[in-house]
């Protein structure tokens, strides 16, 4: 099949936040821990761009009972995502690239003082085999990336258009069940990384974006991974 004039980017994008988010939060990385709830780790770095605060993030949760193939979907999929998104007003696909490959328009609700803020990003999911280690649990990866359409100009009407770089990483770990028993969910446990770096495009204070970052996405995450888990419950395992 003829690839996509993006498929480069995506190929290339979707590899570096594969390999950003294996990388630990020790060491000299200038990661600071600001969120703790649970086996939920939220870190950040304070890095401005242009005088613009654009703080990367970086969560790592762990959830049981859900698989990262399950996990990914959900967070790729359109259809699920005003039940778990709740800072979205608006949400559009505007192309359909391929079954795993979407373009978003997504208009975020306005954070007092500032502008409201909408968003145009390609979202990418991908099953990553674990090169290293073969027997080790696949990876699923969704990238979102911010790209410009010329339907779809950015600061032409009332909002201002954030840039975002964003995955989510998930692998499935599963306790073998008692001999001929089948995997339940309480065998499964998916350990999920979450990195983002936003560039919130106009004017923001700083004060007031670091502090609505401290207080949406620990919300944003336990949101998320909550309605994954009550998504599947009742429904057969997806590896
Ligand atoms: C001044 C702009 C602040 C701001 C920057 C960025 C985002 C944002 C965009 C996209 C994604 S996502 O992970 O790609 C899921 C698809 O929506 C997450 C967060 C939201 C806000 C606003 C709405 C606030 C917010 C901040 C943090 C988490 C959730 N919402």
């Amino acid at each position: 099949a003829v690839k996509h004039r993006l498929w480069p980017e995506i190929e290339k994008v979707t590899m570096e936040q594969l390999h950003y988010a294996r990388l630990g939060v020790g060491g000299a990385g200038g990661w600071q821990l600001f969120a703790e709830d649970g086996d939920m780790r939220m870190y950040r770095r304070e890095e401005e761009a242009d005088g613009l605060v654009v703080d990367p993030l970086k969560a790592c949760h762990v959830v049981k009972g859900v698989t990262g193939h399950e996990v990914c979907n959900i967070f790729f999929s359109p259809e699920y995502r005003s039940g778990w998104e709740a800072t979205l007003e608006d949400m559009t696909v505007v192309e359909n690239i391929s079954n795993d490959t979407l373009i978003f328009l997504q208009t975020h609700k306005r954070i007092w003082p500032a502008t409201q803020r909408d968003s145009l990003f390609w979202s990418h999911i991908r099953r990553v085999s674990d090169d290293q280690d073969p027997d080790a649990h696949d990876l699923w990866i969704v990238c979102n990336h911010s790209t410009e359409l010329p339907d779809y100009p950015a600061n032409t009407g009332k909002c201002v258009r954030l840039y975002l770089s964003v995955s989510l990483v998930c692998q499935t770990f599963i306790d073998p069940p008692k001999e001929g028993e089948r995997i339940k969910r309480e065998d499964i446990t998916c350990k999920i990384t979450y990195c983002s770096v936003v560039n919130p495009g106009g004017w923001a204070p700083a004060s007031v974006l670091r502090a609505v970052y401290k207080r949406e996405y620990p919300k944003f995450l336990k949101r998320f991974t909550s309605f994954c888990i009550d998504q599947c419950k009742d429904k057969p395992i997806v590896f």
